[in-house]
């Protein structure tokens, strides 16, 4: 059974399922449907709980269909398919209902909605997309809602948390019927408001059909996923499915990048336009603007002015570094406050939102003889750029940053990742991130050959396996002022080596390595050369 599968509600209702078949118009291809009760949706058939429907669609890989028997054995009471599945399901049309619709993976959410009573519709709702910033935005308006609702939910990349329980997220967005017992679950626990990451494969794949939210935002759309989404008119196109209605109710666009304009053009629904780029033309027109900024200010993180519609001026807080933060914050409150958060309380509650699992998240805070010590997910050379020039400026000291490059991943980044980390930190240690079936020696290779693009004779390079012993390293060798950031894995709680997947989290790392004494040693002399 996946890991999901106990985010289910505690008390499901059953439903009779010729109300699904004459609302969706499904066509019986077996048993009769009369008698059938159904209490859950299913697309996954180590998933299926007794009592549920499971749904069968055509994947990239296998037909769901193939696994439908498996999902029958586990206790499904009716399949739902597309012609081709019910070939596949020819066997079992004698033991459970076979209903067949055109497009079944669109439908699975509405059905999963329609069976759990539709638990969005008495949720706050809010859907995040854009390729950066979703989850840091998300956490933001998170805190925002936590300041008017007693209990919320916050579903992405990191885990899927209800209240005080979460667990880890199998991916950005889950399947629709996941989704919808999440939402059950969150009702049941007493949640009133949610804020999700939605992906734009989520929107290519129905994951959110069936889920219509209050607040829909974009951050920005930059070149990424283009396997899946053939260029970028198409993975454009996938993103604005969100501006639509039954998706979203209304919109908040960041303006800043021209495809956040084309979105404000086009969306279906009315949209709020917020340009987070100070002196930026774009802000002529925009409904909110950025009109001032102050990075890294009070030593973390950025004080900005945020102009409404109005023309009022407000003095807001980005709790984390960087002016791509600025952006999030920004993005954030507007967002939050178009769900119903009264600005002053949204701009309070944004500035203090500082835990945001691996996104610039401060584990070890900066003080007398300790060193600041940062985990971020920063794993494409443009992230990278952005994460080292964000904490520069909180940096009276030296710039250290413990990295990797991902195995079976895009090799052209490696040496780049290498000649930015030279050219934007002052102490360098290369490590293993996810070496997964590569050797993790010639991955470290690569990057120190870019490495030597900036830094010949490598000084101040060091190179440490395994990770953890890079972290510790990285900690042991900076003093008071110094900064420690650890990038490429963020949250992530495993390490991906040779098949195997490893218990292992920075964050953890940085925390057993305080423990253990070693952010308050002294640093160690500036020593040149690979350690
Ligand atoms: C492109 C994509 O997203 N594919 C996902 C999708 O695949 P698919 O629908 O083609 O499924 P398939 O594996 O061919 O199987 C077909 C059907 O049979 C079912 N099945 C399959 C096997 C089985 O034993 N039993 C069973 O019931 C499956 O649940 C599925 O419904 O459904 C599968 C089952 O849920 C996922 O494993 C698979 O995710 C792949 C591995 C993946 O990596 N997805 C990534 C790209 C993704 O979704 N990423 C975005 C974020 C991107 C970002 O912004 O960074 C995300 O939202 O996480
Ligand atoms: N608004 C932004 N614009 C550009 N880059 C950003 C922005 N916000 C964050 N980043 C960078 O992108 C990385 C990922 O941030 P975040 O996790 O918030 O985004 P995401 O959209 O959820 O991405 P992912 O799905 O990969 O987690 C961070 O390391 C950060 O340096």
């Amino acid at each position: 059974m996946t890991s999901t599968a106990r985010m289910r509600p505690s008390h499901p209702v059953d439903l009779p399922l010729a109300v699904l078949v004459d609302l969706f118009s499904l066509v019986s291809a077996g048993r009769a449907v009369e008698g059938t009760v159904v209490r859950g949706v299913s697309m996954a058939s180590d998933d299926v709980l007794p009592g549920e429907l499971f749904v069968a669609v055509p994947g990239a890989k296998v037909h769901g269909a193939a696994y439908a028997a498996q999902a029958v054995d586990a206790g499904a009471v009716a399949i739902v398919t597309d012609e081709a599945g019910r070939a596949l399901v020819a066997d079992l049309a004698s033991r459970v209902p076979v209903l067949v619709a055109p497009d079944p993976r669109a439908l699975a959410g509405p059905l999963a909605a329609e069976v759990a009573q539709h638990p969005a519709a008495r949720l706050r709702t809010v859907g995040i997309t854009g390729t950066n910033g979703k989850t840091t935005t998300t956490y933001f308006v998170d805190a925002a809602l936590r300041a008017v609702h007693a209990s919320t939910a916050v579903l992405g990349t990191v885990e899927l948390r209800i209240g005080d329980e979460a667990i880890e997220s199998p991916r950005t967005t889950v399947e629709a019927p996941v989704l919808t017992n999440v939402l059950a679950r969150a009702l049941e626990q007493g949640a009133t408001a949610v804020a999700m990451e939605v992906s734009s494969h989520a929107l290519a794949l129905h994951r959110v059909a069936g889920t219509t939210f209050d607040v829909v935002a974009f951050t920005n759309l930059q070149r990424d996923h283009l396997d899946f989404h053939g260029d970028m008119d198409g993975y454009f196109r996938d993103k604005a499915r969100l501006f639509a209605p039954g998706q979203g109710r209304r919109g908040v666009v960041v303006v800043d990048d021209e495809w956040g304009r084309r979105l404000v053009r086009e969306a279906q629904i009315p949209v709020e336009s917020v340009a987070t780029h100070v002196g930026d033309p774009a802000a002529a027109d925009a409904d909110w603007s950025v009109v001032a900024a102050d990075v890294g200010l009070d030593g973390v993180g950025s004080t900005f002015t945020l102009r409404g519609p109005d023309g009022r001026e407000h003095t807001a807080a980005s709790p984390l570094p960087g002016l791509v933060n600025v952006s999030n914050a920004a993005l954030a409150i507007v967002v939050a406050h178009a769900a119903g958060v009264d600005l002053d309380v949204a701009i309070t509650a944004v500035a203090g939102a500082h835990a945001v699992p691996g996104r610039m998240e401060r584990v070890v805070e900066r003080a007398p003889g300790r060193p600041l010590a940062i985990v971020d997910y920063a794993h494409t050379p443009d992230a990278l750029v952005l994460a080292l020039d964000a904490v520069r400026p909180i940096t009276p000291g030296r710039l250290v940053i413990v990295f990797g490059s991902d195995g079976d991943r895009d090799r052209g980044k490696r040496p780049i990742m290498g000649e930015i980390a030279a050219r934007l930190a002052d102490v360098l240690v290369v490590t293993d991130e996810n070496p997964r079936s590569e050797d993790p020696g010639e991955i470290r290779a690569a990057i120190l050959a870019g490495v030597r693009e900036v830094r010949p004779d490598l000084t101040d390079v060091h190179e440490v396996t395994p990770r953890s012993e890079a972290v510790r390293h990285g900690l042991a060798i900076a003093g008071e002022g110094d900064t420690v950031i650890v990038t490429g894995k963020g949250h992530e709680p495993t390490q991906e080596i040779a098949g195997v997947f490893h218990r292992y989290n920075d964050r953890d790392v940085f925390l057993q390595a305080v423990a253990d004494g070693l952010a308050d040693a002294q640093p160690a002399t500036r020593d040149g050369g690979v350690a």
